[in-house]
Parts: C-alpha cells; structure tokens; sequence
C-alpha cells in the first residue's frame, strides 16, 4: 500500500486476509529497497494519485500481478510496462464525478464572487465600516472544458443549469448537440470566460495551459483547475495572476503536491484547496469498495470492476 489509506480501506484489507506491506511506514528505507527486500510476497500495489507504480518499481516487484489504483487518474502507473508484464491495473472511475464537478463550479462560483476574501472580511469585522467589494456574476458566463470526459460533462451540466453557453476542447470534435468544439486550447480559452482543466493527464497534455492560453483567456478570465498539477505551467500562471493578465483562478492541484506557490498567498482573487476534489467520506468510501472489489475479483480469478489493463 504506498500511500497512507483510508482507515476503513486498511481495515478491510486486513479483514480479508491481506498481508499490508505499508510504504508510507518505511520512511527510512528507500521505496525501491523496501520493495526488493520484499519482492517475494508483494502480488499487488494499492496506490493513488500521489504514489503510482513507475518501471523501476514494477522491476522490483516480478510477482506483482495488479496495481489497484486508488484513483480515476493513472499519470502515476506506467500503463505500458503493465500491459508488458501482463499485469492488470484499475482505477476509481465514476464514483467521484459528482464531487470534483461540484467542486469545479463551487471554485469558479468562490473566484467569481470572492467568497473566501469576503467571509475574512466578514469575520475581520470590517464590514462595520462598509460594504464588501462588488465581484462578478457566474451565471451566464461562458464555460470552457479542457476535456469532455465524464468530469468534463459533469461540470457541464451543472454549468449549464446556471444557464452558462458550455464549449470545449477534446481530442476529436464530439458533435455535441449544445456545446460548442473548439479545435484548439488557445482558441477555447479565447472564447471563454471561464476554463475548467477536466483532462487527464498525458505527455500530450502536459502544460496544455501554457503563456499562450493564459494569454488568450485574458485578464478578465479565470482558470480552474481540477484535473492535475502539470496540466498548467505554473509559473507561467502565478506570473500572470501577479502581474494581473489573468483574471483569477480555483486550483484545486498544483505541479509539486503539496508545495503551494506563495505568491498566490495574498491574492483574493485565487482560491486554492488542497487536492480535495474527490475528498467525501461517501465518494472515498466507494473508492475503498471499488479497489476491494478489484483485488477480490482478481485474486479469485473472476472479471475485474474496472480494468484499465
Ligand atoms: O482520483 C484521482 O485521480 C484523484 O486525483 C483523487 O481522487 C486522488 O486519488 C485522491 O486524492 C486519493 O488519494
């Protein structure tokens, strides 16, 4: 287990006869060490968006047989080196859409009107001696999603509910019926008011937020982002925050977890949160059963929930 789980997933990975080799315990010791010393016995990898399964680590584990990933996203688990080795990966898909697309629109809801600066200016008791700053609807401004996937539709339909005009950009023009395709990322955030980072992330979406898309959703715009980190080029965006050619921005990751840039401290107009889009106890609850429910699948040689490789 190479990330410290939810107790409830431990628990029942003991209750069902697991042996835990628990990474996140064995500070002193080297990952790559700690696996070879037990290599023998290591048949699986529960990890999560944080801690994968790279080559090196799959090198030093010839009996594993299945990395179990606590986590829709796999940018962490060299998908190739498994199909290799014919060992079965799955991830977490579906149960946390609902959560990460309400946290997409409750970020750009919280920039738009400024809700963490405004409750600090609530609690300071300066209030007392005047209104709050006026700050900028979210309803009717136009969405733009970096990825139509099942987060991406998600956020989509909840825009949509605050009657925003959704387009987006995806690999191939998927003719939806409502939402507008933009065949590039610079042109979806020129035309948009608001860009939602909903991809996953691969070589070829890495830093697909760059100068030239930050430069295009303009001082007026706002970035979220919900997807990963090294989506965005990062000091590329705290430069255009602090020098104001970006309007604001929700982040909800960030390139080195759990580094935060500081710069982004004393703006009201950021939100950030860490990493916390799939952070309920119901949907980390059905993460847990969705990789208990793999393992046993695998292990008892039945069809996996849901297989990646
Ligand atoms: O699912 C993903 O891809 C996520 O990023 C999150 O749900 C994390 O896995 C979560 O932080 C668990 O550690």
């Amino acid at each position: 287990v190479a990330f410290k789980p939810l107790p409830y997933l431990e628990q029942e990975l003991t209750r069902r006869g697991c042996r835990l080799f628990r990474l996140w315990e064995t500070p002193e010791s080297p990952v790559l060490e700690f696996c070879r010393q037990n290599a023998a016995d290591i048949q699986a990898i529960v990890g999560n968006s944080n801690y994968g399964a790279d080559a090196a680590m799959i090198d030093a584990l010839p009996k594993l047989e299945i990395v179990a990933s606590f986590s829709v996203g796999l940018d962490r688990v060299d998908l190739p080196k498994c199909k290799e080795r014919g060992i079965r990966v799955t991830n977490t898909p579906d149960v946390l859409t609902d959560d990460v697309a309400d946290l997409a629109i409750g970020l750009a809801i919280s920039v738009m009107r400024r809700i963490p600066s405004a409750d600090k200016y609530a609690r300071s008791g300066a209030w007392k001696k005047g209104e709050y700053t006026l700050t900028t609807r979210f309803s009717g401004k136009r969405v733009g999603i970096l990825g139509l996937g099942r987060i991406g539709l998600a956020i989509a339909k909840r825009a949509e509910a605050f009657d925003c005009p959704i387009s987006y950009y995806s690999r191939s023009d998927k003719s939806h019926p409502n939402y507008t395709y933009h065949s590039t990322p610079v042109d979806l955030a020129a035309n948009c008011d608001i860009l939602v980072v909903a991809c996953a992330l691969t070589e070829e979406t890495h830093h697909i937020v760059n100068r030239a898309v930050i430069d295009a959703l303009g001082p007026k715009g706002v970035l979220i982002n919900i997807g990963r980190g090294p989506h965005v080029d990062e000091p590329e965006l705290v430069a255009a925050l602090v020098e104001g050619r970006l309007g604001g921005a929700g982040l909800d990751v960030f390139e080195n977890e759990p580094h935060v840039p500081e710069e982004l401290f004393a703006l009201d107009n950021v939100v950030l949160v860490p990493h916390v889009g799939s952070a309920t106890i119901e949907t980390r609850t059905a993460m847990a059963d969705m990789v208990l429910g793999n393992l046993e699948a695998h292990f008892l040689k039945k069809p996996l929930l849901t297989p990646v490789v």
